[in-house]
């Protein structure tokens, strides 16, 4: 079919389908594949092209005006002026090194983020060679044919051809309530957006079904025109990295302070104006955290990277660490709990219970299974469809009448349907209308309330008596009470106009058919993400639409809670403050038949008391509690469009498991951006004493560092161990502690003490005990005057104490609880590479030469070299006493923190 196709811009889409569709060359059964292929050369993808602004430039130069770099700025310019152009130089350098390493690191994480967007590929279902397949959203093309359902995100710009559908059309027009779309094959004018008879790419179907034929694609559909939709959200900073901002700055202000307290002091201890505004001046470039933000913000990216592989994307960096705080998850039941894969395995008809695999030889229970198999609309393999395509329910039901020899063809099946009442989430049953038949499936507390009559034992229909209510009843929660998911199956007799006048017309009076029971089998490592959940301290309620006894058979089958079942009816009877107490009670719940209302509600009372919730959701309607949910879960496999983009995180393999990893990967993210925060900010004091020394002895001590020095320490060796600790692997019993509460800060008292108290002081002796040594040497006398290669050789020992010393601290901080042998000494590759880098970068400022030259260095002896040996020995050990007794200390039962947070 080479032919000749319209420009975009010349498709009228207000034309009556019948123009239209000759227009496009195209029919109401679709394109033929390779026609699609080559529109698809022709139009090119179906996707928005992202305006390349650049961007880089303004974000290098961002770089430049932040306030920290502005303070060093100031700090160069006195260095200038204080003639010290050596040190101007140098910090220019940092400014430089800084602003490129900081925007390096932006870079990174911003790709990380958008990266995401593959692993999350949208896709549309559209006729080709006349059947229904699942193509990606960005291989269609004007001409094709899609078929649009609830939930669906709407891909492209379309005229609807059959069905009616309603659309939320706020990305486009602001307004959030939807409006109606149908079907009209007449021209009709108006303005464009208000046109009853198109859909547009972009918005997204939140009821019904219909057929429509794709006008415009890409950058020609109303979406594309618009184009400041076409730009990159800004991004909000997350918690962690405002907290960390607010860190950096009171920091920045002490380091400011002791440079400006240090001014008047190097003065009087007899330093002189030009060395002590150095000074100054070395302190505060020393000591203000300038890479520490950057560095969080790409511990969160790897973190948003890591998640992805393993099943979990996230959309926004500071999901990352609200996962890792996360007290309550709250889970559907079918698909994330269990696989999703339906089998019918007991089927009840008039009066007789067989095993699916035995009821071959029974006329009514193949009838029951050809009813059941008539209402659905979900598609077999090779039944119109290359794989297995709709609910797993219907999939079930489609197999079973196979099995026992009555199959329904989808043709067939599709070909005689007059009305589908669609599944309603609500009344959780559906019909079908075929000619005078009407077919009904669903929750039996929905069906069976409609029926008067049934099949008695004789196989004739009779009155449904209260017997055999009873009797039906008692078989549903007999069946529930062992897992299973039991639907009732009912059918009508009477005139087409009466079945085809409106679903509650239509939906009375019904036949009992009989019922049938799948079971659904947990997903296997759900047991065992369940066990880890609790000994996190974390609670799982499930929150399902499936019958109470069989979501709490499942439920207790993977580990979940006691068996509170609290039903739809319930929760709705019940008042805020009974909800509080409930879940105030810290006991697992499973909420039954429950509406999405109710999420909204559960998830409401669960954050106004303070827990972080994780929620999980699928459908349309469960939108607005997983907007409201502190991490609100969608599935990638079942899950509509819709739930997937009001989530914030989306699960690729629907998973409950990948939940419970995420909250381990979020606590490990958090867990090593205080470890590389505690690293850093442990050479604070070996930095600081020697000069407190020099100044309260008047200058009768030598100084034992130059400026330089700290420099060449805070910006040189010290990098890439502090980025490798980011990179630490899960520390041992990282999921056996209770939940970080809200409000924890990342830098609190207890870092404070042990990167300054513990490493700190420590570090600053045995530093100090090098300087002193090779003064003793070297016959030194308090007050001495010490020049030369002496001086040299002592400010060298300070500096390579210090080296030594962080070597012991950046294996102390690899730990927050648990000893070094438990994760491995040699575990963290990273680390060792960055260690052995800050060697030879040490190695290089004390012995070449030239290096000696700038940085006021000189060689180091062997005795020198034998007195540092020891030092990252010790450092470490003192730490390693530490968390040692900390672990005896929180082992012993009355203080031993709750692990659960129903108890704490
Ligand atoms: N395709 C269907 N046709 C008729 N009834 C159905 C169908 N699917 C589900 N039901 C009935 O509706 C009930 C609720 O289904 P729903 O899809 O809301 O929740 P669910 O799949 O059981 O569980 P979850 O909320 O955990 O995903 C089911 O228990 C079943 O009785």
């Amino acid at each position: 079919m080479a032919q000749t196709i319209l420009a975009p811009a010349e498709v009228d889409e207000r034309q009556p389908p019948t123009e239209l569709f000759r227009h496009l060359r195209s029919t109401p059964g679709g394109l033929r594949s390779r026609e699609a292929a080559r529109r698809l050369t022709v139009y090119g993808p179906n996707e928005l092209s992202r305006r390349h602004v650049r961007r880089w430039p303004r974000q290098l130069l961002a770089q430049f005006t932040q306030p920290l770099a502005v303070l060093l700025m100031v700090a160069a310019v006195l260095a200038w002026f204080g003639h010290a152009p050596a040190l101007g130089l140098a910090v220019v350098a940092v400014i430089l090194l800084n602003a490129a390493f900081a925007f390096v690191q932006e870079r990174q994480a911003e790709r990380a983020v958008e990266a995401l967007a593959a692993f999350l590929p949208l896709s549309a279902r559209v006729y080709r060679d006349g059947v229904l397949v699942e193509a990606p959203a960005r291989d269609l093309v004007p001409g094709d044919v899609v078929e649009i359902a609830e939930g669906d995100r709407i891909s492209a710009d379309a005229r609807m051809i059959d069905g009616s559908v309603a659309v939320d059309l706020s990305t486009l027009n602001g307004e959030s309530l939807p409006v109606v779309r149908a079907a009209d094959p007449e021209h009709v004018p108006g303005p464009l957006l208000e046109a009853r008879e198109l859909v547009f790419s972009g918005t997204s179907c939140t009821a019904g079904q219909a057929r429509a034929v794709v006008t415009h694609t890409g950058m020609h559909t109303e979406i594309g025109r618009i184009a400041a939709l076409s730009q990159r959200g800004h991004t909000e900073p997350s918690p962690l990295e405002r907290q960390v901002r607010k860190a950096t700055w009171i920091i920045a202000a002490v380091a400011v302070a002791a440079g400006v307290a240090f001014l008047p002091i190097g003065v009087l201890a007899g330093l002189g104006w030009a060395a002590a505004i150095t000074f100054s001046i070395g302190l505060i470039v020393a000591n203000v955290p300038e890479g520490l933000l950057p560095t969080i913000t790409l511990a969160l990216a790897a973190g948003v990277r890591e998640l992805a592989r393993a099943g979990a994307v996230v959309k926004r960096l500071s999901a990352v660490e609200t996962l890792g705080s996360t007290t309550v998850i709250c889970t559907d039941k079918t698909g994330t709990l269990t696989e999703n894969r339906m089998r019918v395995t007991r089927m009840w008809a008039a009066g007789r219970e067989r095993d699916a695999a035995d009821a071959g030889g029974d006329r009514l229970l193949r009838e029951l299974a050809a009813a059941a198999a008539t209402c659905t609309t979900a598609h077999l393999a090779g039944d119109g469809t290359p794989a297995d395509s709709g609910d797993p329910t219907e999939l079930a039901l489609l197999r079973l009448a196979a099995t026992l020899g009555v199959p329904v063809r989808a043709a067939d099946r599709d070909g005689a349907r007059t009305t589908l009442y669609a599944f309603d989430p609500r009344t959780r049953r559906m019909s079908t209308v075929c000619g005078g038949h009407l077919y009904v499936k669903g929750a039996p507390e929905s069906v069976i309330p409609l029926c008067d009559r049934h099949l008695d034992v004789a196989g004739r229909f009779a009155a449904l008596t209260g017997p055999a209510r009873a009797e039906a009843a008692e078989v549903v929660d007999r069946y529930a009470r062992t897992g299973l998911r039991v639907l009732a199956v009912a059918q009508r007799v009477a005139a087409p106009a009466v079945l085809n006048a409106g679903r509650d017309a239509a939906e009375s009076g019904l036949t009992l058919l009989g019922l049938v029971a799948m079971v659904d089998p947990p997903r296997h490592a759900v047991p065992e993400a369940v066990a880890a959940a609790h000994r996190a301290g974390i609670t799982v309620h499930v929150i399902t639409g499936d019958y109470g006894p069989t979501a709490a058979e499942i439920a207790a089958e993977v580990g979940i809670g006691g068996r509170r079942v609290v039903t739809g009816a319930e929760l709705e009877r019940m008042s805020d403050a009974d909800l509080d107490r409930l879940l105030g009670d810290g006991e697992e719940i499973v909420f039954a038949r429950s509406s999405p209302e109710s999420k909204l509600r559960i998830c409401e009372a669960l954050r106004s008391e303070g827990h972080i919730v994780a929620m999980t959701g699928d459908g349309v309607n469960d939108a607005p509690a997983l907007r409201r949910a502190d991490i609100g879960v969608a599935m990638g496999r079942s899950g509509t469009d819709v739930a997937r983009e009001a989530a914030t995180m989306v699960l690729t393999d629907d998973n409950f498991a990948t939940i419970v990893r995420a909250v381990e990967a979020g606590r490990r993210v958090y867990d090593n951006v205080r470890k590389f925060v505690l690293y850093i900010f442990a050479h604070a004091v070996p930095e600081v004493v020697p000069f407190l020394i020099f100044a309260l002895s008047g200058g009768a001590v030598p100084l034992p560092l130059t400026v330089l020095q700290i420099l060449a320490i805070d910006l040189g060796t010290e990098t890439l161990p502090a980025l490798a600790l980011g990179r630490e692997r899960a520390e041992p019993g990282l999921m056996d502690r209770p939940p970080r509460p809200r409000r924890a800060g990342v830098i609190d008292a207890r870092l404070l003490w042990r990167a300054w108290a513990l490493l700190g002081i420590t570090s600053a002796v045995l530093v100090l005990a090098g300087f002193f040594f090779v003064l003793w040497r070297d016959g030194w006398q308090p007050g001495a005057e010490l020049t030369g290669t002496a001086y040299a050789r002592a400010t060298t020992m300070t500096f390579a104490g210090i080296v030594a010393c962080q070597i012991g601290t950046a294996f102390a901080s690899r730990t927050d609880h648990a000893s070094l042998r438990s994760i491995g000494v040699f575990s963290n590759r990273l680390l060792l590479g960055g260690i052995a880098f800050e060697l030879a970068f040490a190695a290089a400022l004390i012995y070449l030469p030239p290096l000696q030259a700038v940085f006021g260095t000189a060689a180091l002896g062997a005795a020198e070299l034998a007195l540092l040996l020891p030092f990252p020995l010790l450092v470490w050990g003192v730490d390693e006493i530490h968390r040692a007794r900390r672990r005896r200390r929180d082992a012993r039962p009355e203080e031993a923190p709750s692990c659960s947070f129903a108890t704490s």
